[in-house]
């Protein structure tokens, strides 16, 4: 069962939700199956319990856990905001294979930066992506993000990454 205020939308018949606990080891099991980037699982139960309110789940039918967003809130000079600012981090984005191009992720990304501002009040929102992850990059652009600069070399294997950033 859902609590109705944790639901943030649906699409047919996945639910668009805040994290529980108990969801993290299927989370675990999406980010596996989904990105070369691959957390403890304390680190998945510390940003729930820290920030909680912007860690969303899709969840389909039978409890099946289908993506996520993982988020956290930082301190720091705003890369498109002025000054030094919260900022929201999305730390960790991802869509099961069959469930892709369904507007499931765009809605993931909207619940959690929608929490961002009004729950912890932050005034942008940025991210790191693969400078090849074509499909992420043309979601975030989608969703108003713009690429701010590139890390040489962010990732274990080498590659490149685009900081992207937007107001919230
Ligand atoms: C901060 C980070 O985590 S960066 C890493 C992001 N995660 C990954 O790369 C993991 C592997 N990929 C995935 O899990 C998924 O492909 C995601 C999360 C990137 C996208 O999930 P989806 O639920 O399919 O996205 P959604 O359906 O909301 O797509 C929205 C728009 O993004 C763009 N898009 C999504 N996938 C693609 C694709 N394969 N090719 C081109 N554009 C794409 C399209 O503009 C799409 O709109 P449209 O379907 O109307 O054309
Ligand atoms: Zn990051």
């Amino acid at each position: 069962m859902v609590a109705a205020s944790d639901v943030y939308a649906r699409i047919g018949d996945v639910v668009i939700r805040r994290a529980r606990e108990s969801d993290l080891p299927q989370v675990i099991q999406v980010n596996r199956k989904c990105l070369p980037e691959n957390y403890p699982e304390w680190f998945f139960e510390d940003h729930l319990r820290n920030w909680g309110k912007a860690f969303y789940v899709a969840e389909a039918p039978r409890g099946k856990i289908v993506g996520y967003v993982m988020t956290r809130v930082e301190y720091g000079v705003g890369f498109v905001a002025r000054g030094f600012v919260k900022r929201g981090h999305i730390i960790s984005l991802a869509v099961l294979p069959e469930y892709r191009r369904r507007g499931i992720a765009t809605k993931l990304m909207e619940a959690a930066m929608d929490s961002l501002k009004r729950e912890y009040g932050a005034q942008e929102v940025y991210l790191e992506v693969r400078v090849s992850n074509t499909p992420a990059i043309k979601l975030y652009e989608k969703l108003g993000f713009r690429k701010i600069h590139v890390i040489p070399r962010y990732y274990f294997d080498g590659e490149d990454a685009y900081l992207m950033a937007r107001l919230l």
